[in-house]
């Protein structure tokens, strides 16, 4: 057989680019090397040489990302002028110039706006392209190259595998698809630039600034969208969200793993990855509240409770506590700390701001009621201390520390882990916050004295940082002073990087490689000083609790509470943010049936929302029964349509003993072809993992733990247990059917949903 010559012809441009990133790569690392061998130890030439190297680990970082898939798409569109010949294109992980006289693109970036046809164009609508050819290469050689001919005609090269319930003139680049959805699973999701479809396109590049919002059921490529939004608006706003951050929320920190390798090799690592759990920094939860305390936590209502309980810190003394200031008895009475307190709620700012004005009115009290002891005239009574003088005690008090704290402890200064401790774990502190409460609530509301926070108790630390004020005026000054001084020893250090440029650097420089004074500014440079060990824009966010981000990615969004919705909605004041989700998903009770329901009270109907439709994920013959449990979840909710059926039916398997065991037993037993899921209930999971021992190829999610996972198998335990476990158990059970992307094997001792109980091999005993 005669060699494909378009192989050979994509061969010669492969080579052509990865000489090209061969050539960048060894630039850069001669200038990392000479950076690190610089000498210097002032701290200008210490910061002047870790930005320089940042900046190279950086490039390389990226470089090394683009090896796998580099080229993958060649375009062949009608020219702009009447010229015959077409206009080639040809599209990659990220762009790359040639070092020639002309800067001769070498390669698009995906994301840039003339590769865009790549992706919208259909045999239907074509919008110019006259062949769209989809190059698979491994290991830096040109394996399989496929033309779709656009110009109205069939597709030359016909798919392998076969579609579902999906009309295939909508599918783009099909045989390139069908083959990333056979794959097998590694555990990690893996990018789709190569296939991103039309439908997902229009959602990645869409323009809007406001909240987009993306439903679609499983399977629909939903956190593929978003991760690819996120790097598509890093790219074309690269300015501002350098500066400002992406943050990216998911429901656990094993979904996080899951994508965590998508964005860097997209040649993007500054976005912060989070779960509610660790948004706040210096606390990691991953604890989950039963449903009734979920509920009462995750609903606005709490907002009063929380107000009540920060306020019952302002207290009166019961009895006047007695202070010696210069050997002279002093009380501190209700009526001076009643004073003092109005004073500072008079302020009208958070407590522990107003704790200053509480402290100056109260001691100036106790210096009137000092001056009129010593100062009192004894023929009438009357003050012959001046104003200036009772000042001066007042300052002198200031320094008497007994005395401060004794009046302090009727405004202390507060912090949030403290206050909610507090309130939770006292039955008389939930009383006094919750009057018109039922005995019921309250006793969900409580908790023992050592418990843990949960993922539920973040969203109101939050919310009482805010309330009580992060920190007193004199920490905020002392913060301030400190930056001041960081941010001029960075514009010090930046003249002169900018100063000492070498000059015949800059002749030679390529244009892809920036130099530091291209890329930061004093502010930039100091913040990265502030804590040299955490570089990025993601890690400064991510220690930061006031941090405002330029983009807000939420995942699996229908799980987030009323409450959680609040501190997300702090972090983005914008409001410029992708929302991912699916409501009949949702699991967590205090989690959102109605998208409106979640933004109106933020954007009113500012709010844009996008439906995908496709299941790129589960194929038909699994779908055919999830499908059912949709139906009973909501009748009027339609499932997605397949876009694969691959023949294997679904099957259920009896457990004689428990079904957990067999469940594990059966995986490794049948060794099926990837990665095996074992999805089981919080009840199972501790006897099924150890029952796996350390077998790779199979592992074991909760049901709960299982969202936005997928599997080539996934083996579901006892779906009526899961079911019954929870109020939105039905809504688990539809997860938890539909992650694998090949087979569906159901385990089950006697029980068995209706909607499952015709599955081939089911018997109940
Ligand atoms: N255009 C595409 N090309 C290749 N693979 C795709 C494409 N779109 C989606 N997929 C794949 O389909 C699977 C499902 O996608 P994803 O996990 O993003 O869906 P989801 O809507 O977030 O699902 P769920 O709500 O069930 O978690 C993934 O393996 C993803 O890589």
């Amino acid at each position: 057989m005669n060699p494909d010559p378009r192989i050979a012809d994509e061969q010669t441009h492969l080579d052509a680019v990865y000489g090209r990133i061969d050539r960048m790569r060894a630039t850069t690392n001669r200038r990392l090397r000479e950076t690190l061998a610089e000498a210097g130890d002032t701290p200008q030439a210490l910061s002047e040489r870790e930005s320089y190297e940042r900046l190279y680990v950086d490039d390389l970082a990226k470089l090394d990302a683009a090896e796998h898939n580099l080229y993958f798409g060649r375009l062949e569109v009608d020219p702009d002028d009447d010229d015959d010949g077409a206009e080639t294109r040809r599209i990659g992980r990220i762009g790359v110039l040639d070092d020639d006289d002309e800067d001769t693109t070498l390669l698009l970036d995906w994301r840039a706006p003339l590769s865009r046809p790549f992706y919208l164009a259909t045999p239907a609508d074509p919008d110019g392209v006259r062949v769209r050819r989809h190059i698979r290469t491994s290991n830096r050689a040109v394996r399989t190259v496929t033309d779709e001919v656009l110009d109205g005609s069939a597709v030359s090269d016909p798919a392998e595998g076969t579609a579902g319930g999906v009309t295939l003139g909508d599918v783009v680049n099909e045989s390139a698809l069908v083959a990333a959805l056979n794959a097998a699973r590694t555990g990690e999701m893996a990018d789709i630039v190569e296939t991103i479809q039309r439908e997902q396109d229009l959602i990645i590049r869409s323009p809007h600034r406001g909240v987009t919002v993306v439903q679609g059921g499983p399977g629909t490529g939903k956190t593929a969208v978003a991760l690819h939004r996120a790097a598509y608006l890093l790219y074309t706003h690269r300015d501002l969200l350098a500066r400002s951050g992406v943050l990216i929320l998911g429901p656990n920190t094993d979904f996080l793993r899951y994508i965590s390798q998508v964005l860097p090799s997209l040649g993007e690592t500054g976005v912060l990855l989070s779960t509610i759990g660790n948004l706040l920094p210096g606390l990691d939860t991953a604890v989950v509240d039963p449903p009734a305390a979920a509920v009462l936590k995750g609903s606005t209502d709490i907002l009063t409770v929380l107000k009540r309980h920060a306020r019952s810190y302002q207290s009166l003394p019961k009895q006047p506590v007695t202070v010696r200031f210069d050997g002279y008895p002093l009380a501190i009475d209700s009526a001076l700390v009643k004073t003092a307190r109005a004073k500072a709620r008079s302020t009208r700012r958070a407590h522990n701001q107003a704790q200053r004005e509480f402290l100056r009115s109260a001691l100036h009290g106790l210096a009137a009621a000092y001056a009129s002891r010593i100062g009192s005239s004894l023929l009438d009574g009357s003050q012959m201390l001046s104003g200036a003088e009772i000042a001066d005690i007042r300052d002198e008090m200031r320094d008497d520390e007994d005395l401060v704290q004794a009046v302090l402890a009727f405004w202390p200064r507060l912090e949030p882990k403290r206050v909610l401790s507090d309130l939770l774990t006292s039955a008389t502190a939930i009383r006094g916050a919750t009057p018109g409460w039922s005995e019921a609530d309250r006793a969900a509301l409580l908790r023992p004295a050592h418990a843990p926070f949960t993922v539920g108790d973040v969203p109101l630390l939050d919310e009482i940082a805010e309330l009580i004020g992060a920190g007193t005026d004199d920490d905020e000054a002392a913060a301030q002073a400190q930056w001041r001084k960081q941010l001029s020893e960075a514009q010090e250090a930046l003249d002169i990087l900018t100063g000492s440029a070498p000059q015949d650097i800059e002749d030679e420089i390529d244009p892809e490689i920036l130099m530091a004074y291209d890329l930061i500014d004093a502010e930039q440079l100091a913040q990265r000083q502030r804590i040299t060990t955490h570089r990025t824009t993601a890690e400064r966010a991510y220690e930061d609790r006031t941090w405002t981000f330029g983009h807000v990615i939420v995942d699996e969004a229908q799980e987030l509470s009323a409450m959680a919705w609040r501190m997300v909605m702090r972090r983005i004041p914008n409001r410029w943010m992708t929302v991912i989700g699916d409501t009949a998903q949702t699991s967590n009770p205090a989690g959102a049936s109605s998208w409106s329901a979640v933004f109106e009270p933020y954007v009113e109907k500012r709010w844009r929302l996008h439906e995908l439709t496709v299941n790129y994920r589960t194929p038909a013959e699994i779908m055919r029964y999830a499908a059912r449990l949709l139906e009973r979840l909501d009748p009027a909710l339609t499932p997605p349509t397949s876009l694969r059926s691959n023949g294997i039916e679904p099957t259920a398997v009896h457990a004689e003993g428990p079904a957990a065991h067999t469940a594990v037993d059966l995986a490794i037993a049948c060794d099926w072809p990837g990665l095996t899921g074992v999805i089981v209930t919080d009840d199972d999971y501790d006897a099924a993992v150890a029952a796996l021992g350390d077998r790779t190829g199979v592992v074991v999610h909760t049901v709960t733990g299982c969202k936005g996972l997928e599997f080539d198998t996934t083996v579901v335990v006892e779906p009526a247990a899961i079911v019954a476990a929870s109020e939105r158990g039905l809504n688990d059970l539809y997860v938890a059917l539909t992650r694998a992307t090949q087979r569906l094997v159901v385990v089950a001792g006697n029980e068995m949903p209706p909607e499952l109980a015709d599955l081939p091999g089911w018997h109940s005993s």
